[in-house]
């Protein structure tokens, strides 16, 4: 076989090829208050969403001026990302893209095409299994794909796998519970629980997540046990943890995954609970569900109650984190290239695949 890098003295192989772009994919956001209509007309078109949820939202929109914190978390990971790349002498452009908000993914793909972009990897902001944190992705890029304008070649889109347990994610993780424990009252710390949050799907969504069904939960459940032990390693006190869910959203009478935060809350009060923390670990950095749903009125609940509480802080541009994107594109990098890599994954569930198999994460039923 011909050596193309022999053939061509000039070309130094990078260690990203065969990639030659990042592509960020996210959700997208309204940036300020005309926006937050149209975007909540994006999200849920075909969807089912009663209107009355419609207005419950766009007004947690409107009290932040109807602008979402979630694109300005990506563009200052964009940059610490492009500053991580470029620092380890790695010369690829990154993108971005959104679902529901400008810069909308038909429109950076395009891009990406006119500038010659044969292959690029893609990082979702979410990261975890289901038809909406992967699947729905997944279908995005395939529409933005094959949306690109006659006449350019749509570049060969590849997503990063679902990096939930990737050891940088946990370690951003574990320091925002540790920070969130140091500004608990001296009396109560030892005695907090770990209350870690997700956003909650449908049954029926959670069901089908993965390739053999489940994972949306498995996962959260695994990567939670992680940061509980390493934080009882890291103080020396075992707390108890578990898992809740904020943002329910669709029809009354689907049911969604539970228990809400809230409702945990008061019973965790009832109970007489000392204190909690409560972890956004299903959320990549602050969006709206995070400033809203946790640190308004998920907190507002617990002061009513009289319960402590904190929220820790999400991985966002923790430098673990940052290190572990730079990581996974020379993991998958590799792959592509067909040598062996290690796939570092913590908890029980080891390294989730590259590719999606058909059948992985189809149920979308809202
Ligand atoms: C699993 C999951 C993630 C995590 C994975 C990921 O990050 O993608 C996520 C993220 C997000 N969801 C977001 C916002 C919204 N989600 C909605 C509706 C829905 N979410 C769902 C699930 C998820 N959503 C589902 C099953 C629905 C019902 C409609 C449907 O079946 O598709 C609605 C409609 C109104 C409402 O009903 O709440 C809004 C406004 C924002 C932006 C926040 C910001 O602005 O900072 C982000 C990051
Ligand atoms: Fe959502």
């Amino acid at each position: 076989m011909p050596n193309p890098q022999q053939a061509r003295p000039d070309l130094v192989p990078s260690p990203t090829d065969p990639y030659d772009a990042l592509l960020l994919v996210s959700f997208g956001g309204p940036e300020q208050p005309e926006d937050v209509v149209p975007f909540l007309e994006n999200v849920t078109r075909g969807r089912g969403i009663p209107r009355e949820r419609l207005e419950v939202v766009g007004e947690h929109y409107f009290l932040f001026g109807g602008r979402s914190p979630i694109n300005d978390q990506n563009r200052v990971l964009i940059a610490a990302v492009e500053k991580e790349l470029a620092d380890h002498g790695l010369d690829v452009p990154v993108y971005w893209g959104n679902r529901n908000w400008a810069p909308y993914l038909a429109d950076t793909v395009a891009q990406m095409a006119a500038d010659g972009v044969r292959r690029a990897l893609c990082l979702v902001t979410s990261a975890y299994s289901s038809w909406s944190s992967c699947r729905q992705y997944l279908d995005n890029l395939a529409a933005a794909t094959a949306a690109v304008p006659d006449g350019l070649a749509a570049p060969r889109l590849d997503k990063i796998r679902a990096y939930y347990n990737h050891p940088g994610f946990v370690a951003a993780n574990v320091d925002g519970v540790l920070a969130a424990l140091a500004d608990l009252p001296d009396d109560v710390r030892d005695e907090a629980r770990l209350v870690f949050v997700t956003h909650s799907i449908p049954i029926s969504m959670s069901d089908d997540s993965g390739p053999e069904g489940g994972a949306y939960v498995a996962q959260h459940l695994d990567v939670a046990a992680v940061v509980a032990a390493r934080v009882a390693a890291a103080t020396g006190v075992e707390r108890p943890h578990e898992l809740v869910y904020c943002s329910r959203s669709g029809a009354p009478h689907v049911p969604w995954l539970e228990p809400d935060v809230n409702d945990r809350l008061e019973e965790l009060a009832a109970e007489g609970t000392a204190a909690v923390v409560l972890i956004p670990v299903g959320f990549v950095s602050d969006h709206m569900e995070v400033v809203y749903d946790l640190d308004t009125e998920a907190l507002a609940t617990a002061e009513r109650l009289g319960l402590p509480a904190r929220r820790a802080a999400s991985a966002g541009t923790h430098p673990a984190f940052v290190t572990a994107v730079r990581e996974l594109v020379l993991e998958r990098a590799a792959a592509e290239r067909g040598e062996a890599v290690a796939r570092p994954a913590l908890g029980v569930r080891g390294p989730s695949h590259d590719c999606c198999p058909l059948g992985c994460c189809v149920g979308s039923d809202a």
